[in-house]
């Protein structure tokens, strides 16, 4: 299995990173056969699999539920997961039982979570409590009430020269890695040549050290509006819509099931059923 020291290789080698969300079983599955570098449990479940309007109602509960079963369907493969809404801004106290309960309970081997300047002291004690932890900068899904929506971050100076101050905060302060989403690709170029660790983007350009989607987004099985950042792998949804329509017309004209799908019982037997049935 890879480690945080993997991927800090990588970026020195130059040998981009790749990441995807999988948030049970089969797409752990996939995610592992496809050789992905690294899973991430991202609480996007709230709204890919849950069907939530935003990530703010996914728990800590869920989080450890749902890196249970990826666990178990990708056990070689580095898993990250996020720490939820509100689960890292309380007392020092409760934010280390947090993330004590996500990496003894779910199997993950880091856990990942969004902001700059104010979970600094945060991310410093994690790491010193021997818990690997990813940033998020930029666009960070979990402010969207106070954001006001989704939208692209930094793209005037002042607010691009925080991010890369807040970029060099996260790497001093102890993170291994940090996800960017949502900024223009000249600010995430930058970024990604004054850091060590390696800045993983998403709506952030191709000069980052990896790159990182959402599973159901890339392979056309997400239902919320899909951002212009993702690029289309297949089409998973139309797929399943026309196998269950088949099935649906093959019911109706009995051509499901066929003679293989069936199982049989002597004909003498049958022969005494029937013979029951008319006495
Ligand atoms: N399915 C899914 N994919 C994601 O990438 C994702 C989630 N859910 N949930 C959590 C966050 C929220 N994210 C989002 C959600 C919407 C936009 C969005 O609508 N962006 C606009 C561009 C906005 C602008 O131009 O300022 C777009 O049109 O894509 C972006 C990121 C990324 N994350
Ligand atoms: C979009 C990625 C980076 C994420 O945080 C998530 O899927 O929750
Ligand atoms: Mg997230």
């Amino acid at each position: 299995m890879k480690t945080t020291k993997s991927f800090l290789k990588m970026k020195r080698d130059g040998e981009k990173i790749s990441m995807v969300t999988a948030y049970d079983y089969p797409s752990a599955v996939i995610c592992e056969k496809a050789g992905m570098d690294l899973i991430l449990v991202g609480d996007s479940l709230g709204m890919v699999v849950l069907g939530y309007e935003s990530t703010i109602p996914v728990t800590l509960e869920d989080m450890i539920h749902h890196t249970k079963a990826v666990k178990r369907g990708a056990a070689d493969t580095f898993i990250v997961t996020d720490m939820p809404f509100m689960t890292y801004h309380g007392s020092i106290d409760v934010t280390l039982n947090n993330a004590r309960r996500m990496m003894q309970e779910s199997g993950a081997s880091a856990v990942k979570l969004e902001g700059g300047k104010q979970v600094i002291s945060t991310i410093e004690t994690l790491t010193n409590a021997g818990v690997p932890v990813m940033g998020h900068l930029g666009l960070t899904p979990q402010m969207v009430g106070v954001m006001g929506g989704y939208s692209v971050q930094a793209k005037e100076e002042e607010e691009a020269n925080r991010l890369l101050e807040e970029c060099l905060l996260l790497e001093k302060s102890g993170a291994f890695a940090i996800v960017l989403e949502c900024v223009p690709q000249q600010l995430a170029e930058i970024a990604s040549k004054k850091l060590t660790i390696p800045v993983i983007g998403i709506g952030a350009g191709k000069h980052t050290d990896g790159q990182v989607l959402v599973y159901h987004d890339m392979i056309g099985y997400g239902f919320h509006h899909i951002p212009k950042f993702v690029k289309s792998y297949g089409n998973v949804k139309d797929m399943l819509v026309a196998g269950l329509q088949k099935y649906k017309e093959d019911v109706q004209q009995m051509k499901f099931p066929e003679e293989e799908h069936s199982f049989n019982m002597k004909t003498e037997t049958i022969d005494r059923l029937y013979g029951g049935v008319k006495s």
